[in-house]
């Protein structure tokens, strides 16, 4: 495979594919060029199960071309005056605004969500950076008294450095535009590498960046099949000086790894296995309607999805009839068709490996109370499943089930739904239904996770600190972390003499 040339100039040449009527560029984006490289890989329409188009794939060579690129604009782009980067992001957020419709097709066609889910998906990730932008003029330090005489201490928070951004393909702009916007706003440059399975939509926020003015370098993309060797060699490069990481914690854990060899500051969005708990003094309506979300948003695949949904016994039979009748009305189907509440899994293998699970809890004894098969024809459809008599166990109940598969659970107090809740490797999310607020609060409290959802199944705000604890990750995206985790704290403890200085 011959190396990409970097010669190619700014735009011209650039290849683009047409997606849903929007062209989008097909190349890597290195150094402000976009650069089509001979090796490609085919990406996936999910809902017809057909390769749609071609993007380039990147080998390490270009991976280390593009932490080239990033070093070489880190200082520039570090020292810029924080409001002019501010500047900056609201001018490319004003044209991903303007560009809102491509973002929202591009999304449907690679990850095969339904519109309604990529419009949502659109709007939170403009919140980010409407959020990175508010907190980039606040980015002060601190001067102050030191302990003793004789001295200042002064403090200032400084960009961390070139970044590595690494991504999943389940909300392939939100993960994006959390990591970019906290990075750029801080001050770093970056290295940002798409999943392959949904590469266009990353592509257009980086077209929208460099159309907004950011300098050449700040911003680097690569596609690649080769993730594990582009990222050993990027991660064994000491020049990088940070990882922000969302995917699943296997892979999370094998970068820290890597991340060992310079000790480079990492922040990990890993996996989840999320407890929904109905207690018997719920609303069970409002329990269902939002169980159903939770569940069934982005087919299961979000890291914050209900995993086992745990019922207090006074409430059992009236949510499960409520919840299996609600799950049997969803509408599956493309994401562009009208009306539709659920789309595709993101390929044939995570469809069967849910199907597997599946059938494995039936033969096991569990209860499939709807669903439990693939949709036949084109496209990786799943039915939308509910399962009870689950061994808590099993695979089912202690792995993250990542699909639309709905597992109930019944307990008879709230200490055993705690116990249960918390007997799981992961802490992102959890959710609680109960009329008692009070009651909310202190079993919220007891609860080991990063986010507690009280009487509502969906809880992502850019204003709120969004990870998790245990193998669920490290660190915070949005809030008053985000930012903060492409920062450092730097003192200078400043001599004056107290003693001269009197008048
Ligand atoms: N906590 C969060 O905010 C959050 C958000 C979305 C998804 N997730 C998690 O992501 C997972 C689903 O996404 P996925 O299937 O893309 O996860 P994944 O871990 O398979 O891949 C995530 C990213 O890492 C890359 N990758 C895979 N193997 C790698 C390796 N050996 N070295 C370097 N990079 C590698 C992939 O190409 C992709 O870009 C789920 O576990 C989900 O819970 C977490
Ligand atoms: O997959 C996890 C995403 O972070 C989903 S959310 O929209 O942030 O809840």
């Amino acid at each position: 495979m011959t190396e990409a040339t970097l010669e190619a100039p700014r735009g011209v040449g650039r290849r683009t594919t047409r997606i849903h009527g929007h062209d989008v560029p097909t190349g890597i984006h290195i150094g402000g060029r976009w650069v089509d490289l001979d090796a490609t890989f085919e990406v996936t329409d999910p809902a017809t199960g057909s390769a749609f188009a071609m993007v380039s794939d990147a080998s390490e060579t270009e991976a280390l071309q593009a932490l080239d690129a990033a070093v070489n604009a880190q200082h520039a782009w570090g020292s810029l005056n924080p409001r002019r980067r501010a500047r900056l992001l609201r001018d490319a957020h004003d044209l991903v605004r303007e560009r809102a419709d491509a973002f929202i097709d591009v999304m449907v066609v690679e990850s095969g969500k339904p519109r309604a889910e990529a419009a949502a998906e659109f709007e939170l990730s403009v919140g980010f950076f409407e959020w990175a932008i508010e907190q980039v003029g606040h980015l002060h330090g601190d001067f102050g008294p030191g302990s003793n005489p004789g001295y200042r201490v002064v403090t200032s928070l400084q960009p961390i450095g070139p970044s590595l951004l690494i991504t999943p393909w389940n909300f392939p702009m939100l993960m994006g535009a959390r990591k970019m916007s906290a990075a750029l706003a801080a001050g770093c440059t970056l290295v940002v590498k798409s999943a392959q399975q949904t590469p266009f939509t990353i592509a257009l926020l980086v077209q929208a960046l460099q159309d907004a003015g950011v300098p050449d370098g700040v911003v680097n993309l690569i596609h690649t099949t080769r993730s594990d060797t582009a990222s050993t060699a990027l991660l064994a490069d000491r020049r990088l000086k940070k990882l922000s990481f969302t995917g699943s914690t296997a892979v999370g854990a094998h970068l820290l790894t890597l991340a060992a060899q310079h000790i480079t500051h990492s922040s990990m969005e890993l996996g989840g296995n999320a407890p929904f708990i109905v207690l018997d003094d719920a609303d069970v309506d409002l329990a269902v309607r939002e169980a159903v979300v939770c569940k069934f948003r982005n087919a299961g695949q979000a890291c914050v999805a209900a995993n086992r949904i745990i019922l207090h016994r006074d409430i059992a039979d009236e949510f499960t009839a409520k919840f299996t009748a609600a799950v049997e009305t969803l509408k599956v189907g493309p994401g562009f068709a009208d009306g539709v509440q659920m789309g595709p899994m993101i390929s044939a293998q995570q469809r069967q490996r849910i199907d597997q699970l599946v059938r494995g809890a039936v033969a096991e004894g569990a209860e499939l109370l709807t669903g439990g098969k693939a949709v036949p024809g084109e496209g990786f459809f799943y039915e939308p499943t509910v399962l009870r008599g689950v061994d808590r166990s099993s695979r089912l109940s202690c792995g993250e089930l990542f699909g639309p598969v709905a597992v109930l659970y019944t307990v008879d107090s709230v200490a055993e739904a705690i116990e249960f809740a918390n007997d799981t490797e992961y802490g992102l999310s959890a959710y609680l239904f109960t009329r008692d607020i009070s009651r909310a609060v202190r079993i919220g409290e007891e609860l080991e996770c990063g986010m507690v959802g009280v009487n509502r199944g969906i809880m992502a705000d850019p204003v709120a600190p969004f990870g998790g604890t245990k193998a669920s990750g490290l660190g915070r995206e949005g809030g008053d972390q985000g930012v903060k985790e492409f920062l450092e704290a730097h003192y200078i403890a400043l001599t004056i003499d107290d003693e001269r200085a009197q008048w």
